[in-house]
């Protein structure tokens, strides 16, 4: 059964089209990827996704609900930018995480101490336990990534929005992120929509992968159509298709 459901999405800003006729249905648990040329409009979706926005036409429904107009705490969001706050300790950044969206405000007294060891547990689940009481910038990029997952994670999203979460990071760190997605997505079963520029990791860690592209295209008028998902590509069986792709989407390669 359709988990998220993309009904006619158009998101235009002023003249600009940016995104037209995005129909798409994802089962809960699946791992989306998408991949597409910069500039075509993935992040865009990713906020509408998030509910950030509200597309210009078409509606978005998670698991049969009415479309949202704000981000709520069934979604969270990582960009490639680490979010977390560098003035707070690692535990102070996930309870943080938890009290702001909650809306009342800063945690005190017993709720503040039962906020600290939620945040405990959670760190020892991204294997940050031994470094709770540093601040962000002790960190290596790849632990402060775990830190912003984490922070994600807290208010337990069924689905998780990643932008481009491991482009700052190191080869060796991105394998180790890697590892650490699979392994965190099989305990949640979370639905992941992630937009990445590298195209092995899409395939590598979705089981499908969406392609956006423009379809049509003015010369005259280059900001008349916007881009819409021209291909989806089961890559559960190990992505044979990724040995075609940049035959087909040239584009692609440059990033
Ligand atoms: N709020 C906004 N108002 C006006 N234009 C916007 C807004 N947000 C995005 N755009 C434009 O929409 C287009 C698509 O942007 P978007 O960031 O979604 O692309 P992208 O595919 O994620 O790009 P990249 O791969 O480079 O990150 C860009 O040309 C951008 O300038």
């Amino acid at each position: 059964m359709s988990f998220v459901e993309v009904t006619d999405v158009w998101q235009s800003y002023g003249q600009r089209s940016i995104i037209e006729r995005v129909n798409l249905d994802v089962t809960e648990g699946e791992f989306v990827s998408i991949v597409g040329a910069s500039g075509c409009g993935k992040s865009t979706f990713l906020r509408l996704l998030l509910a950030d926005e509200t597309p210009s036409r078409g509606e978005i429904r998670i698991d049969g609900g009415d479309p949202a107009r704000e981000p709520g705490r069934e979604r969270g969001v990582v960009f490639q930018k680490y979010s977390v706050f560098p003035h707070m300790t690692v535990r102070d950044n996930i309870v943080a995480a938890e009290s702001f969206p909650s809306g009342l405000g800063r945690f005190f007294g017993s709720k503040l101490r039962a906020a600290r060891e939620r945040a405990d547990e959670t760190l020892d689940r991204i294997g940050l336990g031994h470094v709770a009481k540093q601040y962000p910038a002790t960190l290596s990029g790849g632990m402060q990534q775990r830190l912003a997952i984490g922070q994600a994670l807290t208010a337990r999203p069924r689905i998780l929005l990643l932008d481009e979460p491991f482009g700052a990071l190191d080869p060796g760190t991105r394998i180790a992120m890697h590892d650490f997605l699979t392994d965190l997505r099989a305990e949640t079963k979370m639905t992941v929509f992630m937009v990445t520029h590298d195209l092995s990791e899409g395939f590598k860690l979705g089981d499908r992968v969406l392609v956006f592209d423009k379809p049509r295209w003015d010369p005259h008028a280059p900001e008349a159509f916007g881009a819409t998902v021209t291909y989806d590509f089961d890559a559960r069986d190990g992505g044979m298709p990724f040995q075609h792709i940049l035959d087909w989407y040239p584009s692609l390669a440059a990033h």
